[in-house]
């Protein structure tokens, strides 16, 4: 579903280059929920940019969905769910929903239909009306990730969505969210700075480490699909967890 290949990518600064990725090689499969995991600074944002057509590669290649990024953004073959939540304050949470599908001429009609049905996935049935801030933080970053859902792509890329968010609402999207994809069947790349997050939801995680920007250890993850929030306190759980953090720590050693 993505596949990078030897993907470099350093900015230009006014104090010299930042090799923000280098030499990024991963396999994603249809249906993966992969997590990105690293310290600040390791690339993680630029990588999922990448993947969006938002920031342009200085070597290697990305294909998403077996064409280029630019192809599959004009394809929309992904959502993209952001750090805040980003309603426009002057729209309802439907008319922030139906943004996206006016824009791509989209019939009225199946406009009103895709709304109600997303809505019931993030499961803020009944909040059409309502205003953006008329919501708490975490249902306003549901109202997000049900507009990258309603134009149906098959990839959903989400840059560290839940992370202003109290840990108890955040367990409860993590869920939440686990429920979607197991729904949908989505393929979900996934920025976070947090083990047990990664572990909990992924199917593939990957640990980054800085300076230059590169992929320490990829795990794909023994947990079964089916997992309730207990499943932390597993000894299955704990050993995915223990490997993670060693992860960032040897990439942090050499840094
Ligand atoms: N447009 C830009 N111009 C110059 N440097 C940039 C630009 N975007 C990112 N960088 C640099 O590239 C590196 C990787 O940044 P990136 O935002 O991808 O990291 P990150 O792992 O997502 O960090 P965080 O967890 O803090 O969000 C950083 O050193 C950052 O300063």
């Amino acid at each position: 579903m993505i596949s990078a290949r030897h993907l470099d990518l350093t900015f230009q600064t006014n104090d010299g280059p930042v090799h923000a990725l280098k030499d990024v090689n991963l396999e994603i499969e249809a249906g993966d929920f992969v997590s990105f995991i690293g310290p600040s600074g390791c690339g993680k944002t630029t990588f999922l940019r990448v993947m969006a057509d938002l920031e342009q590669p200085t070597g290697g290649e990305v294909l998403v969905n077996g064409v280029s990024p630019e192809e599959a953004r004009r394809a929309r073959a992904y959502g993209y769910v952001f750090q805040a939540a980003g309603l426009y304050p002057w729209r309802t949470i439907g008319g922030n929903i139906r943004l996206p599908l006016e824009i791509m001429g989209v019939p009225r009609a199946e406009q009103a239909e895709r709304v109600r049905r997303v809505l019931e996935l993030v499961e803020l049935a009944g909040f059409e009306r309502k205003f953006p801030w008329q919501l708490s933080g975490g249902m306003q970053q549901r109202a997000s990730i049900a507009r990258a859902l309603s134009f149906d792509a098959d990839i959903l890329l989400m840059d560290e969505p839940f992370g202003a968010l109290d840990e108890i609402v955040r367990d409860h999207l993590n869920e939440q969210l686990l429920k979607l994809w197991e729904r949908t069947g989505k393929t979900i790349a996934f920025v976070t700075h947090s083990i047990p997050e990664a572990v909990y939801l992924s199917t593939k995680i990957v640990v980054m480490s800085p300076r230059p920007g590169r992929i320490s250890d990829v795990i794909d993850s023994p947990l079964p699909r089916e997992r309730p929030l207990e499943i932390r306190e597993s000894p299955e759980f704990l050993a995915v967890a223990h490997r993670v953090r060693e992860g960032l720590r040897a990439g942090h050693s050499d840094v």
